[in-house]
């Protein structure tokens, strides 16, 4: 089974659309695959979204929403988590995406994501089938279950303002999208440092 925690409601309505009108003033450049320290390029046939440069306060301001959660995943996950990194603003385009892959923790990659321990995903808009204002089609959240397991991976399109929260070893993939932008908020829990 996936170990997923959905925190719905973290930002209203009214926020989300601040943030998103805030965002699209901001500088992008596409995103990278890998930790920078260890050759992070942009890989445009694995990850394809716009990294978005938010204001300074907003950047605070989701830090500090992120970083709150920490007592409630440390008791979800059993694991004792350190730092926050810092969150990913996210843009998709139509046609955008990120493929299969899983966020850190996985021992063969021996980089900064091995320290990794949850994954957070926060929405800032909403999906809708047909295209309207403010909204995006096609960029479902895709769950892979372990590979020794017969149930079916899991789709998901969190409401705008809400998180899901699940282990970066957890195989996961975001669906192209199909109209609209779809704007979202990454960040990571890293293991606590042994004391
Ligand atoms: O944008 C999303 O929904 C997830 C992004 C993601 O999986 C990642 O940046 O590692
Ligand atoms: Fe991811």
């Amino acid at each position: 089974m996936i170990d997923l925690l959905p925190i719905p409601a973290l930002l209203t309505p009214q926020q989300c659309v601040h943030w998103c009108d805030a965002l699209d003033d901001a500088t992008a450049a596409p995103a990278a695959v890998l930790d920078p320290a260890y050759g992070g390029r942009v890989a445009p046939q694995i990850r394809r979204v716009a990294r978005l440069q938010p204001p300074a306060a907003l950047q605070s301001q989701a830090m500090q929403l992120l970083g709150a959660l920490q007592p409630q995943l440390q008791a979800y996950f059993g694991q004792a988590l350190g730092r926050c990194e810092p969150a990913q603003f996210l843009r998709y385009e139509v046609g955008d995406f990120f493929v299969a892959h899983q966020d850190g923790n996985t021992p063969l990659l021996r980089d900064a994501s091995l320290s990794r321990r949850v994954s957070l995903v926060l929405l800032l808009n909403d999906a809708s089938l047909t295209a309207q204002e403010g909204c995006y089609g096609g960029g479902e959240l895709v769950f892979h279950p372990h590979y020794s397991s017969a149930a079916a991976p899991s789709r998901h399109t969190p409401a705008a303002g809400s998180l899901l929260a699940f282990r970066a070893e957890t195989t996961h993939e975001v669906l192209p999208v199909t109209h609209g932008r779809r704007y979202s908020i990454a960040g990571w829990f890293h293991a606590a440092e042994p004391a």
